[in-house]
């Protein structure tokens, strides 16, 4: 480890690295950081996160971390690090979050030592996504990050302003207000548009480089409430003291998440200042940067969703319910036959178990995934995926809503939702879910649906030119028609007879994989 931490902080990281081995993951996660961090009251971050509207104690119950970690450690038989674990791997958000706080410490003239309060910063900064739905069990997270990610440039503070406010009708005044616009424009306009690459170029999302696209139109559409001429004859970039001043936050960039992670924070500001000065010249007008600015902090949250989503789902394309099963001894069975036959996702779908027998197969399920690097995902029930420590939760039209759902299982776990038409699949996406499930495709042998109710494969086109949000094409998909379901667009299949009731459960799995497999190499 390179940086230099205060005893408090390395207490942190140490706890933030038994969370993520209690979990099975692979890497220490932001969310186990600010659970670490919560844990002791007394740290400067707990005060702070107080302050501002939670209780430590309210955090962790939000984010699911405390009782999970029990849960999980016990259901899987891990133990607590006896040691402190302050070489587990980190994930690369992990780093930019350290390396933030390094950066903040700097900046508070603490070269030796990064306290809690950095690293929450540095969470705030890099990480905002597990924050975010902290908002609804009350959290003010535009107060935190305010009180935290103060500009490195104004940690000196300047001497209070002296004379009369900004005077329009003084020309040389008019002119600092333009050059205030200028920029601000500029930067929101950059900003937005290198978001609008992210969502174009890494996650191949047509669903939200549209609606970046259309922000960044709505931008230029109110800029114009500006006098064009007035904004460009003010410009003077070359005696702008300000481009050269470059923060470390500025110049080190650990990967594109957090390219994007910047850049929405640049647009969110700029929007802001725009807001602010627009206030001198037109109150309506700063109206319109004001509505664009919440627009791209829901933008921001959609948008990270999805990178947790892709990152967790990327490589998966084999999702496989089990359910109907009389037997945990038969649940293990399919569930280890399917594993080995190349599914890479299992789904645990069992209607009208008692609580308490759903979470023991839950729970064993839980294991056989873990040991194979497989996802779990348990269908309808947040509460019981929280309790198993499952990856995700699988909601249907009926089933509680994603917000409802992300409040009981923390930011961490994917959620997924079932779409039957091209209205849920637009719906599901700015609710947050983080992968969909397509369907249904043909008639099931699972599920009874009347014929109106398919939605077919040319719901299956629609879907693969909308959205690259990780999407399953569910219902009556098996060896005999996969194929079609390919060609169709799509690259994800999420199937129950086909395997479950298959003679040989292991060979049927690995002929499905097989096809995905071979269409993935053709793309
Ligand atoms: C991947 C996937 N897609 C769709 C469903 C169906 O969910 P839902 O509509 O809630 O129906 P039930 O499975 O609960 O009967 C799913 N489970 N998984
Ligand atoms: C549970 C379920 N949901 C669907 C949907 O379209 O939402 S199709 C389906 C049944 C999936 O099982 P099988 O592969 O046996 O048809
Ligand atoms: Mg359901």
């Amino acid at each position: 480890m390179d940086e230099t931490l205060t005893p408090g902080a390395r207490r942190a990281m140490d706890r933030a690295a038994s969370r993520a081995r209690s979990r099975g993951a692979a890497a220490v996660e932001p969310a186990d950081l600010l659970a670490a961090l919560l844990d002791e009251p007394e740290s400067r971050a707990s005060e702070l996160v107080a302050e501002y509207g939670m209780a430590p104690q309210d955090v962790r119950e939000a984010l699911g971390a405390a009782r999970l970690d029990e849960d999980a450690i016990e259901a899987a038989g891990y133990g607590l690090l006896d040691e402190p674990a302050v070489d587990s791997p980190r994930s690369s958000a992990i780093r930019a979050v350290v390396g933030e706080a390094t950066a903040r410490a700097r900046a508070d003239g603490r070269k030796a030592s990064v306290g809690t309060e950095h690293l929450l910063a540095g969470l705030v900064a890099e990480a905002a996504f597990v924050l975010e739905p902290l908002r609804d069990a009350g959290l003010d997270l535009d107060g935190l990050r305010d009180a935290l990610i103060r500009d490195e440039a104004e940690v000196e503070p300047l001497p209070p302003l002296e004379g009369p406010p900004l005077d329009l009708s003084d020309s040389t005044r008019t002119v600092d207000l333009a050059r205030v616009l200028d920029a601000s424009a500029n930067r929101a306009r950059e900003g937005l548009r290198v978001v609008e690459d992210y969502a174009r170029f890494v996650l191949d999302d047509p669903g939200l480089t549209r609606r970046l696209k259309e922000a960044r139109h709505r931008l230029a559409d109110a800029l114009r409430g500006f006098d064009p001429d007035l904004l460009l004859a003010a410009r003077d970039t070359r005696e702008d003291v300000g481009t050269h001043i470059m923060t470390h936050s500025e110049q080190v960039r650990e990967n594109p998440r957090a390219v994007l992670a910047a850049n929405f924070k640049r647009t969110g500001e700029a929007l802001r200042s725009l807001e602010e000065y627009g206030k001198l010249v037109d109150v309506w007008l700063a109206g319109r940067f004001e509505v664009l600015r919440y627009d791209v902090y829901t933008l921001e949250k959609l948008m990270m969703t999805a990178v947790h989503a892709y990152r967790s789902l990327a490589d998966c394309r084999l999702m496989v319910l089990v359910g109907g099963l009389p037997t945990l001894g038969d649940v293990t069975w399919i569930v280890g036959e399917a594993l080995a036959g190349g599914a890479d996702v299992i789904q645990l779908r069992e209607k009208g178990l008692p609580d308490r027998e759903l979470l023991t197969r839950a729970r064993e399920v839980r294991i056989l995934t873990a040991q194979a690097k497989a996802r779990f995902i348990l269908n309808d029930r947040p509460d019981l995926a929280r309790l198993s420590g499952a990856d995700g939760v699988h909601l249907g039209q009926d089933d509680v809503t994603v917000r409802d759902a992300r409040r009981i299982v923390g930011p961490n776990l994917v959620i997924g939702v079932s779409t039957h038409e091209r209205a849920q699949l637009d719906a599901a996406i700015v609710s947050g879910a983080g992968y969909l499930g397509v369907g249904p495709v043909f008639p099931s042998a699972t599920k009874d649906f009347a014929e109106p109710e398919l939605a077919g494969l040319a719901y299956v086109r629609t879907v693969a030119e909308t959205t690259n949000l990780p999407w399953f094409a569910i219902g009556g998909v098996d060896a005999t028609n996969v194929d079609r379901v390919l060609e169709a667009g799509a690259s994800r299949i999420a199937v129950s007879a086909a395997v479950v009731k298959a003679d040989r459960p292991r060979a049927a799995a690995a002929a499905l994989r097989a096809a995905l497999d071979a269409a993935a190499d053709g793309r």
